[in-house]
């Protein structure tokens, strides 16, 4: 071949490259090796960031989380079968809480793979993919790879975001084609998530069912946060005087200090409310399914959502709005001219008295000093930081630390708390870290129970080799639920066990060149946490917890089943 043939040549490897930049990809979050590792150096002399982690679910969570903040898929780029299983599990999570995600994944020989002959990591990933994603596509020919990475774009952020597997063979990587013929075959996507504006009937009969309504409620999900129909949400719920819970990640999409929010009364607002507006919220666990004592069974439902199936899941829907948030919303604000919505005021009163009850309730254990400390006063003394830092993203994940975080832990803008979300995964705590801070430039906190910290620590040495603002707090309280040494009928167990409660994490990010506080009271927490902050360092503070305190599963100790043989 003469050298001017070679000129105008290029190869699978740098298809995909050209046709992420053209579609406005500027990272991409991975663990590189055999046959990726070229592709990804190209994307790097292409100006694309690659950011290399320690094992391929933080990869993939990062991913996720950067999609679920910009509404554009975050991309995850593995090696062949270990690697792509590692990460099909960020996959499967992105798919099921609804954030835009591709993992791109070399693959091996197809010809030897499908006559099973035994190739290097020999796996049929594009298949093994399918249960877990919105789609998944397998490229054979350098000239397909522009139009597949077209279709996974659009199959991620369309309708119901969410995880897209997209299989690329060694052989089409290193496929040959001319290099012009191969430009033509790339292109931008266009709108690739099409609004999905509702019926104007669907409307008028939601209005009019929230204008009857005596208790009305509004629901908030993490579909509404990641709709970023902000201002408009918060126009609808202040014009209407509805008040509103906010799902876990949508926590600030109204600042949590606001007047109408009724989570301090959440028990009492969903039991006694007539009329339940679920605005990007799934009727699943997280809401005991719009059944059993939190719920009345008067109650009637409207339901803002994209996906029609998500309707009469789990309770009849009276008043289905089938669109995109954006569009549902300003329907509804447009509606309210001819057919005004207004909450009676003794609704909201009625919410006042009990949150007043039981904010004084909360207030005593959050006050309470004790040696050590507990989860309440931890997390007080966390939130008392938070306040001046409004902006952080803030990750949450363990179980006491998770879900007495969730209540404790003010929000005060959209889309900064990332958790465990639908699934209640452990182990995505160092991954969305990273995706937050790399995403937004952002400072970010994150808020660990030990063990979920377990699952993805290593990935410190990703977040010190990046030198991102990232300030982690272990909440180490000796191991899972409990500490070690307790045994599971919860008295502590007298022989000598190593209670991971005297774990040092702090002495571990020392190693990467981070900086490790030892926290033993609320002070030193708030101290160490405002260094972290101000210095913008990789930080880890531990903060030890009473191994004896918090429960078994957190708050949903109930869904374990109970056994009746008495051991
Ligand atoms: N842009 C959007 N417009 C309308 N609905 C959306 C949008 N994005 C996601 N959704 C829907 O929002 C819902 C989110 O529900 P869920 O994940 O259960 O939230 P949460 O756990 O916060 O209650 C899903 O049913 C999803 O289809
Ligand atoms: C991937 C996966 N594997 C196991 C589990 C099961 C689990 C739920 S919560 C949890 C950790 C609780 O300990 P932690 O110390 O983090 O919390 P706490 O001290 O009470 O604040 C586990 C292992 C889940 N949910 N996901
Ligand atoms: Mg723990």
């Amino acid at each position: 071949m003469s050298a001017d043939q070679t000129q105008n040549l290029t190869d699978g490897m740098h298809i995909i490259v050209d046709a992420l930049k053209k579609n406005g990809i500027d990272t991409i979050y991975g663990v590189v090796g055999i046959p990726v590792t070229d592709m990804a150096r190209h994307a790097q002399a292409e100006g694309i960031r690659y950011i290399g982690f320690r094992h391929e679910q933080s990869a993939g969570n990062a991913a996720a989380i950067s999609g679920f903040i910009t509404q554009k898929p975050g991309i995850c780029l593995t090696v062949s079968a270990p690697g792509f299983l590692n990460g099909m599990v960020a996959l499967a999570n992105a798919t099921t809480n609804g954030f835009p995600m591709i993992q791109i994944s070399g693959s091996s020989d197809r010809a030897i793979i499908d006559l099973q002959q035994g190739d290097y990591e020999e796996l049929d990933q594009m298949n093994t993919a399918k249960p877990f994603v919105k789609a998944s596509y397998r490229v054979n020919k350098p000239e397909d790879l522009g139009i597949a990475l077209a279709r996974a774009i659009r199959a991620s952020v369309s309708g119901r975001p969410g995880g897209v597997y997209l299989d690329l063979t060694t052989e089409v990587l290193s496929a040959v084609m001319d290099k012009d013929a191969a430009d033509k075959t790339i292109f931008t996507v266009e709108d690739p998530a099409p609004r999905q504006i509702p019926s104007p009937d669907s409307v008028n009969k939601a209005l009019k069912l929230l204008a009857s309504a005596k208790r009305p409620l509004i629901i908030l999900g993490k579909g509404a946060a990641y709709a970023q129909a902000d201002d408009n949400i918060r126009q609808f719920i202040e014009t209407t005087g509805i008040p509103y819970l906010p799902m876990s990640m949508a926590k600030g999409l109204l600042p949590d200090t606001h007047p109408q929010s009724a989570a301090s009364a959440r028990s009492y607002a969903l039991s006694s409310a007539d009329v339940v507006v679920l605005m990007g919220a799934r009727l699943n666990w997280l809401l005991d399914h719009g059944k059993g004592k939190h719920w009345s069974p008067e109650t009637q439902f409207i339901q803002l959502d994209i996906e029609p199936s998500e309707i009469d899941s789990n309770r009849p829907i009276t008043a289905p709005v089938v669109g995109d948030i954006y569009s549902s919303i300003e329907s509804l604000l447009a509606g309210l001219k001819s057919t005004p919505v207004k909450s009676p005021t003794e609704w909201l009163a009625s919410i006042d008295e009990h949150k007043k009850i039981n904010v004084e309730k909360m207030a005593v254990k959050l006050n309470t000093d004790t040696s050590p400390m507990n989860y309440f006063n931890a997390l007080r003394a966390i939130r008392d930081v938070l306040v001046d830092h409004q902006d952080v993203y803030v990750v949450n994940e363990g179980a006491n630390t998770l879900d007495n975080g969730r209540n404790i832990i003010d929000m005060y803008q959209p889309r900064k708390r990332l958790d465990c979300g639908t699934w209640g995964v452990m182990g995505v705590g160092m991954g969305y870290a990273v995706g937050a801070a790399v995403t937004s430039g952002k400072p970010v906190v994150a808020i660990e129970g030990d063990s979920a910290f377990g699952f993805s620590g290593m990935e410190i040495e990703t977040i010190c080799r990046y030198k991102l603002p990232v300030t982690i707090l272990i909440f180490n309280n000796g191991g899972i639920y409990r500490g070690d040494g307790v045994n599971l009928h919860g008295d502590q167990d007298p022989s000598p066990t190593v209670l991971m409660g005297g774990a040092r994490y702090d002495k571990m990010i020392e190693a990467f060149g981070g900086i490790g506080y030892q926290a033993t009271t609320p002070a030193e927490v708030q101290e160490a946490l405002k260094a972290g902050l101000t210095s913008g360092h990789p930080t880890l503070i531990n903060v030890v917890i009473d191994p004896a305190v918090g429960t078994e599963s957190g708050h949903i100790g109930n869904l374990n089943p109970k056994s009746v043989v008495k051991n």
